[in-house]
């Protein structure tokens, strides 16, 4: 909330950036083991404008007890929680605990820690990290009202075949052939919006939000490759970064936006030639030179007409 200040619009925030916790439940008889890793940053918006103009900090959370809240609140969880129920607890705690606080920002990016199997068998309480990320923000209001993202980061996908980009405009600075023959390779940023707009709408289900994370990457993963013998032909990045979008919204129901970030990241054809011997690698769809940078960066955002967003 922008407030004036000396003549000036005066907005702040404080926070605790970075909270790390691991979180071990046990199974009821004791042999089971689950287990999240999670990286919280809390941001508090609360009426404490007198730690900077007057140096009186009576009003400040201090931001050494947001780092301990997450530790106790994590003590008090006693069964598996998503991280979206983790946030949306803090976001209810800092603002119903605090007279002051009116805005609690809760970011979780949990570490993708997957039960090991060995010898076919899921093992008991062994993990290993697996690639891309569950991230989660709650915004929750001092009134029970409700902002809930959710999204995957770091979600590396490539496709051989099934990839072509033409028509696009060439001038005298295009050098780009055309080609419906091109490798497509991407690494995914994904937020989604959900439409519960208060504490206590959130489906009481446990776990759900977990279980509506993995359905959601399937589906973004299914619409990227197509089905496993044809694939599905892709036009640009742009075009399939909007079927994926609208294959999100059209399957699940209480969700109301949905961003995707899809950078172009560039296999080039490999042609080499020597003065001696003419060309001694010829590019045949074959052997490519794998690249980050520079990158093409590809980002688009699709929302229900009568979403908030
Ligand atoms: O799918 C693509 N979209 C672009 O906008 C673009 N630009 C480019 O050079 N290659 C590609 N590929």
């Amino acid at each position: 909330m922008a407030k004036e200040l000396e003549g000036f619009n005066f907005e702040q925030r404080h926070g605790k950036a970075r909270v790390r916790v691991g979180r071990v439940w046990r199974s009821k008889d004791g042999c089971r083991h689950f287990m999240v890793e999670w990286n919280v940053n809390i941001s508090l918006l609360s009426n404490c404008v007198a730690a900077y103009v007057r140096d009186d900090n009576s009003d400040i959370v201090a931001t050494d007890t947001m780092k301990n809240t997450v530790y106790v609140k994590a003590k008090e969880c006693s069964e598996q929680l998503s991280a979206e129920e983790f946030a949306i607890l803090l976001g209810k705690h800092f603002t119903s605990f605090y007279p002051q606080v009116f805005t609690a920002i809760v970011k979780i990016v949990e570490k993708p820690w997957e039960r090991i199997s060995v010898n076919g068998q899921p093992h008991e309480h062994g993990f290993k990290l697996g690639s891309e990320k569950h991230t989660t923000e709650a915004i929750v209001q001092k009134s029970g009202v409700l902002q809930l993202t959710s999204g995957v980061e770091g979600l590396s996908l490539l496709k051989t075949t099934q990839s072509g980009f033409e028509g696009f405009i060439r001038d005298k600075y295009t050098a780009l052939p055309e080609t419906r023959e091109r490798m497509l390779a991407t690494e995914v940023t994904a937020s989604w919006r959900y439409s519960y707009e208060s504490v206590s709408s959130i489906p009481q289900k446990s776990l759900y939000f977990n279980e509506q994370y993995l359905n959601v990457k399937k589906v973004l993963v299914d619409t990227f490759f197509g089905p496993p013998e044809r694939g599905v032909y892709s036009a640009s990045v742009q075009s399939t970064l909007l079927q994926m979008a609208k294959a999100v919204l059209g399957r699940f129901g209480d969700i109301s936006s949905v961003k995707l970030k899809m950078p172009n990241i560039h296999f080039l054809p490999v042609n080499i030639s020597s003065k001696d011997h003419g060309s001694i690698v010829k590019f045949n769809d074959d052997v490519y030179l794998p690249t980050d940078e520079p990158h093409g960066s590809i980002e688009a955002s699709l929302s229900r007409f009568w979403s908030k967003m």
